[in-house]
């Protein structure tokens, strides 16, 4: 890609810093002024993102690459909104809950919208908008959390490699291999590469 060319997963797929304030989760939560994130700076933090031909993801060639090359042998639909969802109310308030899976989290919105949260290596919120036809992956061991957004309604696949297990280890949760692998792939990369650049 030339550099000046946009980068398409932007138009499924942004990112940004979140303020402090307490006002109702759905809403942006944005900084003022905006500080957007992009998403090469989410790859260093282990998120990974794709944007994905949605209408045709039944028989989409590259979502299928993916699943090959990554080992997702499992595949389901989780549809959230009031009218849909058992147990709508608790399941909204425990995704929001800070947490981490010792599994990958992968997730591609087929319809609607929402966003999941992660923490930078600073433990600030990074807030990751994903609509229809962006994929993203939260690396295990990564505390994250995930909201509706003000549309009310997401509709996401979910990959699993193996068993679907959904488990989520709210924070603290810092003794898991997991967290602990999590760290030392790409947080303490980033503490060293910071060293490096602070020293030059
Ligand atoms: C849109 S998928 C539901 C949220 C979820 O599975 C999760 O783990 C959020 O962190
Ligand atoms: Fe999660």
């Amino acid at each position: 890609m030339v550099s000046s060319d946009k980068d398409p997963r932007e138009e499924v797929i942004q990112a940004w810093y979140m303020d402090d304030s307490n006002e109702d989760q759905r809403l942006p939560h944005h900084r003022e002024p905006k500080e957007f994130v992009s998403l090469a700076k989410l790859d260093e933090i282990g998120v990974l993102s794709w944007k994905l031909d949605a209408d045709n993801h039944e028989t989409d060639p590259d979502l299928k690459k993916i699943c090959e090359e990554r080992g997702y042998t499992y595949k389901d639909v989780c549809e959230i909104c009031p009218e849909k969802m058992p147990n709508y109310e608790a399941k909204i308030k425990s995704f929001f809950e800070e947490h981490l899976h010792i599994d990958e989290e992968i997730r591609y919105a087929v319809a609607g919208s929402g966003y999941f949260d992660v923490r930078d290596r600073n433990d600030a919120w990074i807030r990751v908008w994903v609509k229809k036809g962006g994929m993203i992956i939260l690396p295990a061991g990564m505390y994250h959390r995930f909201t509706l957004d003000e549309t009310n309604y997401i509709k996401a696949l979910r990959f699993f490699v193996g068993e679907p297990v959904w488990t989520p280890y709210n924070r603290p949760h810092d003794h898991l291999p997991a967290r602990e692998e999590y760290i030392k792939a790409f947080l303490e990369k980033d503490v060293a590469n910071n060293a490096v650049d602070a020293a030059a």
